[in-house]
């Protein structure tokens, strides 16, 4: 493990035990009972989420697959509290979700999720540390942003703006946007969408890193069936029903992925 990471996630308060398991396999950290979401009123109303119902523990990284259109993008923005479920119910740690109103809801998203997208939405004025540190603000308990930025490998590119950097360190960036909060729970929606094979696997690394310095509970959104075997959990959607959840025992290294 490299010494700035190590740095970071103590000085963050979080507890390293390298080489043990990062998943906690007690109580749930993510539960949904039953989850139901559409759009459209009457004769046009479509069915996006038909009650779905997942248990991911903390420290997961869970992957989730399906189609286009079944439902995935949905089901993590709702997770994030970002559109409100039609029925049923999601927990996180100890936080129901859809129970919230809307200023309990923006406290939820900004102390305990970082979201990471397909196209990186940094802000072209801010240089990539200042990118990184506007999120910090918003956060009680921030990892120390130079730390951060050595461990991404970002450090050296720290005062250049988004446009004089690649894709790959983009995306890292957004990466230590979503972390520097050192949120609980990391919410990706095709991170590696607009990236070569490479770089894929590198940011796809990065994730692996994150997750076992920091301890975060992790949910890829990907079309890509390859990246599952790096999951502790699989799950798969077809229109929007879970038409798998399941638990992979030996998950490889991003390293090892091939697609
Ligand atoms: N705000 C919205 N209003 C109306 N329909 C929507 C809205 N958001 C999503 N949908 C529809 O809900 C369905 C599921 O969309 P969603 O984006 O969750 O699928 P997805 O599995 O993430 O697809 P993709 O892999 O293509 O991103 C699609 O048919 C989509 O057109």
């Amino acid at each position: 493990m490299p010494h700035e990471v190590t740095d970071v996630a103590a000085s963050a308060g979080c507890v390293l035990d390298e080489g043990a398991s990062h998943v906690n396999a007690g109580a749930p950290y993510l539960v949904t009972r039953g989850l139901v979401k559409g759009y459209g009123e009457g004769a046009a109303r479509m069915e996006v989420l038909r009650g779905i119902d997942v248990e991911i523990a903390r420290g997961e990284i869970c992957v989730l697959l399906g189609p286009s259109g079944s439902g995935k993008s949905t089901f993590l923005n709702l997770i994030g509290g970002l559109e409100a479920a039609d029925g049923g119910s999601i927990e996180v740690g100890d936080t129901a979700i859809t129970t919230l109103g809307k200023k309990a809801l923006g406290e939820y998203r900004r102390s305990e999720l970082g979201f990471v997208f397909q196209f990186y939405n940094l802000v072209p004025d801010l240089t990539i540390r200042e990118n990184i540190e506007v999120t910090a603000h918003l956060s009680k308990n921030p990892l120390p942003i130079d730390d951060l930025l050595k461990s991404l490998g970002l450090y050296e590119h720290r005062a250049k703006f988004p446009r004089q950097v690649s894709g790959g360190q983009q995306q890292r960036c957004a990466i230590g946007r979503a972390l520097v909060k050192n949120p609980g729970l990391l919410l990706c929606d095709e991170p590696t969408g607009a990236l070569d094979y490479k770089t894929s696997k590198e940011i796809l690394a990065l994730m692996e890193q994150v997750n076992r310095d920091y301890g975060c509970t992790i949910v890829i959104v990907t079309h890509n069936d390859a990246i599952s075997r790096m999951a502790n959990r699989v799950l798969r959607l077809r229109d929007g029903v879970l038409v798998e959840n399941e638990m992979n025992a030996a998950p490889v290294s991003a390293a090892e992925l091939v697609w």
